[in-house]
């Protein structure tokens, strides 16, 4: 569940870095593009100074229509481009204070292309061609100062915009870097409290000296089974098996050699079960194996073979060479047996009436009498 929230919040922060990321690439292409249209615009307009100094020099030589005609048109050209990067300035992310002195001056010049319009008319009819020069050279030196100031804005707008995308990439970069970090720390955390809340699980579960299943986890996993014996009908059966006597090894021996016995007869123990079976310390020197869909001729064969084992046990440290034996009560379910509980106290039953008949025995049930499987 936390894992799954924390991959939630990973996937999340990694989308929202994509979508930003993504957004700034968009705007920047924007920013570059929005300049490069009106930096084009502006060159034009430099050459429509230049074309427009060209016509006025081709007038002063001859009064040809041609010529006419074409400062005609340029003027109807020039005053296109003035409105049209007029315009644009008034769009662009420059502040109006550092284009305020251009655009009065593009105004003025827009205002001055009508007096320009009626000299070169004049100039056409044969009238005052001083005047067509004067006016056309004011507008000329207007439009080339203007378009060269412009392009310098343009290009340390474009400049600064630049940097700041840059700057912004950075940041975004770094902000992007620290959550990484964080869903990665935020992981980690949650990876160990998993983690640790595991052991604890599994330690709640385990015998600690043996590692095998402990009493209440044998009474969760007996109480499941019963409940799925009742659907199937397959018995389970429970064998429960006491070391004879251990008191004696401890007292000879020293609790610490008892404890490597213990852990001796653990592992023999697992050894001798199926893998559905489960095989749980009770307590002390008192054991237990539960045998899901398990015959109870099934489980006295299995208990004899156990009693046989422990008492071939090779055991460990100072008590090698001695002789360990252990009495066995067998018991299955059976109709009547409400649960797990009525299982164990019939094993238990058996158990110590094994005890009672001289230990290292197993006492199991035929036909309602207990029956000894082997005596010593
Ligand atoms: N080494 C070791 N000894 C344990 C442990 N738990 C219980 N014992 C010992 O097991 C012995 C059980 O003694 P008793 O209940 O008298 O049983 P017994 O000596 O096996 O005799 P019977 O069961 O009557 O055959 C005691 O000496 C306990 O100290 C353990 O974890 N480690």
């Amino acid at each position: 569940m936390a894992l799954g929230m924390a991959g939630a919040f990973a996937l999340l922060v990694a989308l929202s870095l994509l979508a930003v990321s993504t957004y700034i690439t968009e705007a920047r292409r924007h920013v570059g593009a929005d300049y490069i249209s009106m930096v084009t615009d502006v060159v034009r307009a430099q050459e429509d100074a230049v074309r427009l100094r060209l016509t006025l020099d081709n007038l002063r030589d001859s009064s040809d229509a041609l010529h006419v005609e074409q400062l005609e048109q340029l003027l109807w050209v020039i005053e296109l481009r003035i409105r049209s990067i007029t315009q644009s300035l008034q769009r662009s992310e420059i502040p109006r204070a550092a284009y305020r002195p251009l655009m009065e001056e593009l105004v003025h010049l827009e205002s001055r292309l009508p007096s320009l319009e009626r000299a070169l008319a004049a100039y056409a009819a044969g009238r005052d061609p001083r005047r067509l020069e004067e006016v056309g050279r004011e507008v000329e030196e207007g439009l080339a100062w203007s378009y060269s100031e412009l392009n310098e804005l343009l290009h340390l707008a474009s400049a600064t915009q630049r940097r700041m995308m840059e700057r912004l990439t950075l940041a975004v970069t770094a902000l992007g870097l620290v959550a990484v970090l964080m869903v990665g720390g935020l992981m980690l955390t949650l990876l160990r409290i998993y983690q640790q809340r595991e052991t604890l699980a599994q330690q709640s579960r385990t015998d600690p000296l043996t590692g095998l299943d402990n009493r209440r986890h044998l009474y969760d996993v007996a109480a499941e089974e019963f409940a799925r014996y009742r659907r199937s009908g397959e018995a389970p059966s429970l064998i429960l098996i006491d070391l004879d006597h251990f008191k004696r090894i401890n007292d000879a021996h020293g609790h610490p050699t008892g404890d490597a016995v213990l852990v001796a007869l653990a592992e023999a123990l697992s050894d001798e079960v199926r893998a559905m079976d489960r095989v749980a310390r009770l307590g002390g020197e008192e054991f237990a194996l539960f045998l899901p869909a398990c015959d109870e001729s099934g489980a006295c064969r299995l208990a004899e073979r156990v009693r046989c084992c422990i008492a071939g046990l090779a055991l460990p440290g100072r008590a090698a060479g001695e002789r360990l034996t252990a009495s066995l009560g067998v018991a299955t379910a059976g109709p009547g047996m409400d649960g797990f509980e009525a299982l164990y106290a019939l094993a238990d039953r058996r158990l110590y009436r094994a005890k009672a008949n001289g230990r290292d025995r197993v006492e199991c049930s035929a036909g309602g009498a207990s029956r000894v499987m082997s005596t010593p």
